[in-house]
């Protein structure tokens, strides 16, 4: 996938901004969301939580509440059968709005006239192989029956089975139109669609894949019929939010589906409570997630970079076009917050609009209820939508904070460690020095997590090696986890094969600084840190030596030189937290140029 954006923050989000006035449907009231807000402030839909959006006959909504112009992916080649759904938008505005110069014109397939499907690079889908390979015996199989739902990517039906162990039994069939392939790219995601479903089915808060089939003229993924309707309905049911007790148990449901297909190395990318279904009526009932059709496949320290969700709870890096699995847990915050308190943290009445309040407003936490809010539930929330994804909770994490734990909720691995563990066993001694004197600090919440994930690499005599590490991931391979290339990451973690560590060494190995800061008590932490590391780790250094440290070149040379004593020649305090913290993200970018 791609790279890294190189432009610096505030020139990409004028980008964005500017960027996102044309490919969404320039019409406002296409695209109006929400009444009037009655504090003028963005997030509230007091008065009607979820009252919408898109133009009668753009596309059927079962519910008013349903996020409008749900699938966004620009200005990238044309990727998905959504695409003509947003041309179509585009067009009836046409005569309003004309494309600007350098736009990319040619992502819904450019040109506005004829009225017809438009199609790739207006050459016809002629060239395109739409043969998947699947059985065509869906007929032999499965009988259809009503329709139960439908999205931009297709419809799906109630089905019965004829055949073998589903004999009878009920299911459900989602209908994806070959018609609405019109580029290699939108075929490629109705095949990985299928192929992250296969592997993933298994999950029990993952829907239940069956088979898939084609035609002429379909493909049909026969699942798990789930009746007890979408987690956006039971929202709306209850008036717009949950009992903490309540949201806890969605949340953890979530967070359990989002860890194991961060693990496979899965990013959903279109985490909403639309997305997620109740198997039955009942109050309790389990919740399934559905719709892997924006899913794609990430390594750890990949980044993607195709602007795909849905905009209410699209992340703000996905916007900058640099992102990896983070991006699903600000989606998961978003959808905690409504939970809790029945209101959008990012609201606006256009999609631009919105997009601007993901990148720069900072959720309301004072009116009501947060003030009736507990305190960790208010703490896993803004430790979810945080702006710098590398501060933001993984979903193991997140299992682990306070406002779960009488849930005592099951913590699956987590990958962040071994990113975390590689880059320790790769650091100088100087590095690991200043992160044991850390990892002394952190505070005993922190510490749940750290020894959960030691756990589950299962110490022998309280050390764990580069062995560990493999048999408990490998233990979890699945073909996404291949497909991924997830395991690839044991590779870079080869200095650990000769090298045993105990669990105050996995300590300072898993620990993120970025995250640490993240915490209200941080100056604390840092100050408790710097005595030790005065303690034990903090030697001499100059300053060309710190800047080989912090693989910063010669024109750091006068920002480093303030950060060591001129007393003693030592790291300062302040030399410290910055040399933790690592390059900041303008020299980093700068970097990457
Ligand atoms: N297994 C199922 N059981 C019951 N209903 C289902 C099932 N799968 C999908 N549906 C219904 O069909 C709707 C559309 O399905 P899905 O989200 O997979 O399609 P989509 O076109 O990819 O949607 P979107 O527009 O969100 O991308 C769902 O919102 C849900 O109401
Ligand atoms: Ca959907």
């Amino acid at each position: 996938m791609g790279h890294c954006c190189s432009k610096d923050v505030s020139a990409v989000n004028n980008e964005v901004i500017n960027s996102i006035k044309h490919p969404t449907p320039p019409n406002a009231a296409a695209v109006e969301v929400a009444p009037p807000a009655t504090n003028g402030y963005a997030n509230s839909f007091a008065a009607s939580p979820f009252q919408s959006p898109l133009p009668a006959g753009v596309r059927p909504s079962p519910s008013p509440a349903r996020t409008p112009g749900r699938k966004f992916r620009w200005p990238l080649p044309p990727p998905s059968p959504a695409k003509p759904i947003m041309a179509m938008m585009r067009r009836r505005v046409q005569g309003k709005q004309q494309p600007q110069e350098g736009q990319p014109i040619t992502e819904d397939g450019g040109g506005e006239g004829g009225g017809g499907e438009r199609v790739a690079m207006g050459s016809g889908t002629g060239g395109l192989d739409k043969n998947f390979g699947y059985p065509k015996n869906l007929a032999a199989k499965f009988e259809l029956g009503k329709e139960v739902g439908r999205g931009h990517f297709g419809h799906t039906c109630w089905a019965k089975g004829k055949k073998g162990e589903l004999k009878g039994q009920p299911v459900a069939v989602k209908i994806i139109s070959k018609a609405k392939m019109t580029t290699a790219i939108s075929i490629e995601d109705v095949r990985r669609e299928v192929k992250i479903l296969k592997a993933l089915s298994g999950h029990k808060n993952i829907i239940k894949f069956y088979d898939a089939f084609e035609d002429e003229n379909n493909v049909y993924i026969a699942m798990e019929l789930c009746e007890g309707g979408e987690l956006l309905d039971r929202i709306l049911s209850r008036g717009g939010r949950y009992t903490e007790q309540d949201a806890k148990t969605i949340v953890v449901q979530i967070l359990s589906v989002v860890a194991y297909c961060h693990l496979q190395g899965v990013s959903h990318r279109d985490l909403k409570p639309e997305n997620f279904l109740f198997t039955s009526r009942d109050e309790d009932a389990p919740m399934r997630i559905i719709d892997f059709g924006l899913s794609d496949f990430v390594r750890p320290d990949d980044r993607l970079n195709d602007v795909v969700g849905s905009a209410y709870y699209v992340a703000p890096e996905v916007l900058h076009r640099s992102y990896n699995l983070e991006a699903d847990m600000w989606s998961t915050g978003v959808i905690t917050y409504i939970l809790l308190c029945g209101s959008r943290p990012f609201w606006a009445r256009t999609e631009s609009g919105i997009f601007r309040s993901v990148l720069r407003a900072d959720p309301n936490f004072d009116d009501s209820p947060w003030p009736t809010v507990s305190p960790e539930a208010k703490d896993f929330v803004k430790r979810l939508l945080n702006k710098d994804h590398r501060k933001r909770m993984t979903a193991a994490q997140a299992l682990t904070h306070p406002w779960l734990r009488d849930l005592n909720p099951a913590v699956p691995l987590d990958i962040l460690i071994f990113k975390l563990v590689k880059s320790y066993v790769r650091a100088t001694p100087f590095k690991r020095a200043a992160l044991k004197a850390l990892s002394k600090a952190i505070p005993e919440d922190e510490l749940v997590y750290l020894r959960t994930q030691f756990s589950l690499l299962e110490p022998k005599n309280g050390y764990v090696s580069l062995n560990n590490f493999r048999v408990a991931l490998t233990r979890h391979v699945t073909d996404a986890m291949k497909e991924s290339r997830v395991l690839e990451i044991l590779n870079v973690m080869e200095p650990l094969a000769h090298k045993r560590m105990g669990f105050e060494e996995f300590c300072a190995a898993a620990i993120s600084t970025h995250q640490l800061e993240a915490l209200e008590g941080w100056e604390n932490i840092a100050t408790e840190a710097f005595g030790f590391f005065e303690q034990e780790g903090n030697q001499v250094i100059s300053v060309e030596e710190l800047t080989q440290e912090m693989n910063l070149g010669p024109t750091a040379y006068s920002a480093v030189k303030d950060w060591i004593r001129s007393s003693d020649g030592k790291l300062s305090f302040i030399g410290y937290t910055k040399f933790l913290h690592g390059v900041t993200m303008r020299i980093s970018n700068a970097r990457h140029r």
